[in-house]
């Protein structure tokens, strides 16, 4: 049996702001810090044999915070922008209640949660999907199945696809899930890398 923990970066800076932010590489706020801090003291316990992260440093100073909490600084990490946030295109910076004012809550809602419709010179959830989830097959997928258990730290929308394609949901269902941030989910697998047990939280 192995072990797949996904935990989506603390609170960031434009989060806070309420911005979108896609791939721009903002950092974490004192709170974002703190989420990861309190991350890390659920996932003591836990053995993990690899980590895996983006390539922005909201995932990745989130990522440190843990491996510090953990005790699991020898533990190899690998970061790839397969794994960064969907891009937000046009709308990266801009204020997500003025920018619903502006376009109106239902398009701001397709844009932000639909699986195929792309923000303007963006990615939809379905492009991050067909990043992210190649380079789980080639690069994760490998080690759950030699028994390895796996760290991921990413963003809200390239863990949406990976859960999206673990959990099997179809676009409808998809569209309800909300990731919050700092907190680790766990998915177990067999030997035949069926998921076992999906995405559980731990007690704090
Ligand atoms: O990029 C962003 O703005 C957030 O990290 C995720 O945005 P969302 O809540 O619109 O998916």
């Amino acid at each position: 049996m192995s072990a797949l923990i996904l935990v989506r970066h603390g609170q960031s800076q434009w989060n806070l702001e309420n911005r979108f932010t896609g791939w721009k590489d903002i950092d974490l706020t004192d709170r974002g810090k703190e989420e990861a801090f309190q991350a890390g003291l659920q996932l003591r316990e836990e053995k993990i044999d690899v980590m895996f992260t983006s390539t922005l440093k909201r995932a990745q100073h989130t990522l440190q915070i843990i491996r510090k909490v953990c005790g699991l600084e020898q533990v190899p990490v690998y970061s790839d922008t397969a794994l960064n946030e969907r891009s937000y295109g046009d709308l990266e910076g801009l204020d997500k209640a003025e920018t619903a004012k502006k376009f109106g809550e239902k398009q701001v809602y397709i844009w932000r949660r639909s699986y195929d419709v792309a923000p303007p010179g963006g990615e939809s959830l379905k492009d991050t999907y067909d990043r992210t989830i190649p380079y789980f097959e080639s690069h994760i997928l490998p080690l759950l199945s030699e028994g390895k258990n796996v760290l991921v730290v990413a963003h809200g929308n390239s863990l949406r696809s990976l859960i999206m394609y673990l959990e099997k949901l179809g676009p409808e269902e998809i569209v309800k899930r909300e990731i919050a941030t700092g907190v680790p989910l766990k998915y177990l697998f067999d030997h035949h890398m069926n998921v076992l047990k999906a995405g559980h939280t731990f007690k704090s």
